[in-house]
């Protein structure tokens, strides 16, 4: 078997949820203090495991709750498994709840700069590529604007343009097909077919099983956050429909 690009041995995520309703900081505090805060453990990811080689693109199926942004946010390394561990090889781009980590005071162009950072970009790398981003973005003068005044679309636009303007090895897709409107969505699948056909590495959910199965050859699929099967997308997605009759 090939070298794995992505191997994810035993991953196991909890959540501490509150059980109570707590109203306000005040009334957190008291009851934290009297030690009446209980906490029930919700089990997101329970012992996960598989491995992915170059080029094979992952599609995650799996019902709401399945656990499926959470696997997703443990690979991109932005949330660290409770037990377990995630290797990768290569470079990583997550587009995940694009522009979430926008600094809201500052300017579109400004965030170029915080983000691209965040993304581990250097600050020549971001200075080359600076006119790319705002022109893909196609943001114009607003780019001069405070983040705060943006749209929800253009947020996420500004997000796309930035974490795309490096070539992937690894690209991993949540939902973000849905980016902006139908103009600047099908700019963005144009984006991302071209770093398909290069043979990247994708993982990608989505609830339209269509769209997963014209993209992936992989699938898993999760209940209740344990991975229930594994194979060619077509057999995986077959089993997702039958469990969704
Ligand atoms: N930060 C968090 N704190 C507490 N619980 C969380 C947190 N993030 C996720 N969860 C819980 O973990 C479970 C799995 O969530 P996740 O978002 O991974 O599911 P999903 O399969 O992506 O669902 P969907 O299809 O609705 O997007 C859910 O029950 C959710 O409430």
């Amino acid at each position: 078997m090939a070298k794995a690009v992505v191997d994810v041995k035993d991953v196991t995520m909890r959540y501490n949820i509150s059980s109570q309703k707590v109203d306000n900081l005040k009334e957190y505090f008291i009851k934290f203090v009297k030690k009446e805060i209980m906490y029930n453990e919700y089990t997101a990811l329970d012992h996960v495991s598989f491995q992915l080689e170059k080029g094979d693109r992952l599609g995650i199926l799996g019902l709401n709750g399945a656990g499926k942004s959470t696997l997703l946010k443990v690979i991109a390394g932005v949330q660290k498994p409770t037990e377990g561990s995630v290797s990768v090889a290569g470079r990583i781009v997550p587009l995940l709840e694009l522009g979430a980590g926008f600094e809201k005071q500052y300017t579109g162009a400004e965030n170029i700069y915080l983000y691209g950072t965040v993304l581990g970009y250097s600050r020549e790398f971001i200075k080359e590529k600076y006119e790319e981003i705002i022109e893909f973005s196609e943001l114009g003068d607003f780019i001069n604007v405070p983040v705060k005044n943006y749209s929800s679309g253009m947020k996420s636009r500004l997000g796309f343009a930035i974490a795309t303007v490096v070539e992937p090895d690894i690209l991993i897709l949540d939902e973000v097909l849905a980016v902006g409107d139908a103009k600047f969505k099908k700019k963005c699948e144009a984006k991302i077919q071209g770093m398909f056909d290069r043979g990247i590495t994708v993982l990608f959910v989505s609830h339209s099983l269509q769209q997963v199965q014209r993209i992936c050859n992989k699938g898993i699929l999760l209940e209740k956050g344990r991975l229930i099967a594994s194979g060619m997308i077509d057999e995986v997605a077959a089993l997702y429909e039958e469990k969704t009759k």
